[in-house]
Parts: C-alpha cells; sequence; structure tokens
C-alpha cells in the first residue's frame, strides 16, 4: 500500500501528520509513505528526523500586503499543482491525508481531480483556509472539536481528535532526568511557546529566572529558534541552578515525563498533548491566529477546571506568580492533572487510521 502524506508549515501541522504515519507503518510495516510540504519549512527537516522521505513544492502563502512575492504567488501555485500531479503519477498512492498548511493544497486538489480517495484532518476549532477550499473535494474529515459543520458538508465529518504520536505520553522520568541532566530533588517547570516559540512566554520567563532557583524549580525553556541567543545567554548565569535554554525539544516524550508544571502557548497539538499526559498546565494563548482559536482551545480545558489559563496581556504581570504558587501546591498539580486526563482522545490516531483504511477498501 501506498500513502501520501501532505501539509505542514508548523508543528502543530506536521506531529500529526507524522502520528498517523506511524500508525499505518504499525499496521503495514512495509507501506511505502511518501510525505509532501513545503520548501524551506518545519516539516523538510522534522519529517526526516522521524524517519519519513519528504518531497518539497516551491509553494508559499499569500501575504496581506502588496509585495513582489505575491505576484509570483499565480505561478507558485500553478508549478506546485503541476509538481503533485506529476509525483501522484509516479507514487501512485492509494490514498492520500492533508493536515493542513501550505503543500496540502496542490496536492489534494491533484488527488482529488484523479478520484484518489482523500482524508483532512484538521487540528483547531476554527478551520484552516486550505482545509475549507478542499472540504467538498475530499471523502473524509477527521477533526478534534464538535461544531465544526459551520466549515465542513456534515457528512464528511468524523470526530475523531487530534493524532499525537504515542510515545509522547510513554517517556520515563528517569530517563528524562538524564537525558537533560536535571536534579531528582527539584520541581520542574517545562515552558513551550509552540512549535516556533513565543515571544511574551520568553519575556516573563527572563524576567522571571532570578526567582526560581530560591524557590527550588529547575528549567526546561524552550524559546524557538529567532529567541534562542539572547535566553541562551540570558540563562547562562543559571546554569548551576539548572535553568536550561533550548532552541526546539526533540525529545517532548522526555519534557514532559521530568515536568511538574507546565506553561504553554494553546496551539491544538500542544493542549492535546497535556491532555494524554496529564499535566498540570498554565495556558497563554497567542493573541496572533485567526479567529482567536487558541483562546477557544484553551478554555476547552480551562471551562472544565482541567487548566489555568493567563492572557498574553497579563502574561508579564501574572504568569510567573500563579506557576510558582502552582509548583508549591502538589494537591492542585494532581487535581488539573486528574481532571485534563478525562479530556484526551487515546484512540484519535487509530480512528483516523481505521477511517483512512475504510475509504480504501471502498
Ligand atoms: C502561531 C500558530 O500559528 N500556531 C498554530 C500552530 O501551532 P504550533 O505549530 O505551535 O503547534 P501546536 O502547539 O499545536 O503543536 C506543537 C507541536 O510541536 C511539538 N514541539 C513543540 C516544541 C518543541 O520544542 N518541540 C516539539 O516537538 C509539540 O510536541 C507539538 O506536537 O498549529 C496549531 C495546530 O494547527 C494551531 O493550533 C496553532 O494556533
Amino acid at each position: 500500500m501506498k500513502f501520501i502524506i501532505s501539509g505542514g508549515g508548523t508543528g502543530g501541522h506536521i506531529f500529526p501528520a507524522v502520528a498517523i504515519a506511524n500508525e499505518i507503518r504499525r499496521r503495514l510495516p512495509d507501506a511505502e509513505i511518501l510525505f509532501v510540504g513545503a520548501n524551506g519549512r518545519m516539516e523538510m527537516t522534522r519529517v526526516p528526523e522521524a524517519g519519513y522521505t519528504i518531497v518539497g513544492l516551491d509553494i508559499t502563502g499569500l501575504q496581506r500586503r502588496l509585495t513582489p512575492q505575491n505576484l509570483m504567488f499565480p505561478v507558485r501555485v500553478f508549478r506546485s499543482v503541476r509538481k503533485a500531479g506529476k509525483l501522484i503519477e509516479q507514487f501512485r498512492p492509494d490514498a492520500v491525508v492533508g493536515v493542513g498548511g501550505y503543500a496540502s493544497a496542490p496536492v489534494l486538489l491533484a488527488a482529488t481531480s484523479r478520484g484518489i480517495p482523500s482524508l483532512i484532518q484538521e487540528q483547531n476549532s476554527y478551520a484552516g483556509l486550505v482545509n475549507k477550499l478542499l472540504a467538498r473535494r475530499v471523502s473524509k474529515i477527521c477533526v478534534a472539536y464538535e461544531g465544526m459543520e459551520k466549515f465542513f458538508p456534515a457528512d464528511r465529518i468524523v470526530l475523531t481528535g487530534n493524532p499525537v504520536r504515542t510515545e509522547i505520553a510513554h517517556g520515563s522520568r528517569a530517563e528524562a532526568l538524564k537525558f537533560f541532566n536535571l536534579d531528582p530533588a527539584k520541581k520542574t517547570l517545562l515552558v513551550v511557546g509552540g512549535s516556533l516559540g513565543a515571544r511574551t512566554l520568553n519575556l516573563a520567563t527572563a524576567a522571571a529566572l532570578p526567582r526560581l532557583p530560591e524557590a527550588g524549580v529547575q528549567l526546561l525553556w524552550q524559546t524557538g529558534k529567532l529567541y534562542f541567543p539572547e535566553a541562551q545567554r540570558q540563562a547562562a548565569p543559571y546554569a548551576t541552578d539548572n535553568l536550561q535554554a533550548l532552541e526546539f525539544i526533540r525529545r517532548m516524550d522526555l519534557a514532559y515525563a521530568v515536568a511538574d508544571v507546565v506553561i504553554s502557548r494553546a496551539g491544538a497539538l500542544s493542549v492535546s498533548e497535556l491532555c494524554l499526559t496529564g499535566k498540570a498546565s498554565i495556558l497563554v494563548p497567542s493573541p496572533n491566529v485567526a479567529e482567536d482559536h487558541q483562546t477557544k482551545n484553551a478554555l476547552a480545558l480551562v471551562s472544565k477546571g482541567a487548566a489555568v489559563l493567563i492572557t498574553d496581556e497579563h502574561a508579564a504581570s501574572r504568569l510567573y506568580d500563579e506557576a510558582l504558587r502552582l509548583l508549591a501546591d502538589p494537591e492542585r498539580q494532581q487535581q488539573l492533572s486528574q481532571r485534563v486526563q478525562e479530556l484526551a482522545h487515546p484512540d484519535a490516531t487509530t480512528t483516523i487510521v481505521d477511517e483512512l483504511f475504510k475509504l480504501i477498501a471502498k
């Protein structure tokens, strides 16, 4: 069997795609799986790291301002659709999966116009542009939130939850302590700003560094690429206190395993992973995303007493007071942990792959 999985741009699209690929491979070890992404984007390195081959298309988004890049946009779209068509004719997939992001558009267009079964996985409660445009052409749409009929034809929607890589919930604390060189006697705070890092979290964390050692707290601080050099300088004086700045965390399974409390943006996959790992968390939704969808992602937990919410605006003044309070309160951590686990969809990936295989069987 052969599958093409397309899309990417950020971790929130890439890692669900990897989770789906891993499940296909678990069931069919001989299956051929080809990823198609956008040249220059994160998938071009993260997908090979996960053990899969990826081909890049020269596709970008449309800029909101008038730029010379926009003039090239129709040409790029035309070339990408042509390249995607050629790939499909050479590779001859039995089914195609789109996870959102620019590269999934030409691939799904090319696949559906050739009658190849296709499935979309939408991570958010607010549908992405590519997925909205292609919804009428594909055979199945797997979603993580109720009420998605607003965006997609109701007869094609299946509520599955988001596919999370299985290893994420099985990290070992002992291995994590060694891997990150941490002190088993201290409490550990993990800060993750989504796959690209988050400026607000970085600024608040930098300001709070002097408060952590005296509270007996060690830190794994994922900063993203842009802020990393500055964060490294800021964290350097605290190296012996185990306050570490990290550009990107490859072993999120270990980071979650060792964390007592997580401060996180509320991207769809981060939220799904917090549910699955049962972590006590403080969510700071990004205000810079379509329709404020991260706040909706966060509220799905916060309204059930399963996470704490701090708005981006209040992060500078309140985030670390709240984090230190929570780190000092194991009972409250336990309560949040229990509640958040109830919101997990542990079968999401297997249900999505069941749906994919049903399409092929048809
Ligand atoms: C700014 C932006 O557009 N954010 C969107 C993006 O978020 P973003 O790309 O940040 O994605 P998510 O928060 O959904 O998921 C992040 C993923 O990256 C992984 N990870 C993260 C950091 C790290 O150092 N190592 C690592 O492996 C996490 O384990 C997780 O699997 O896609 C999400 C899913 O469509 C959306 O909900 C977000 O609103």
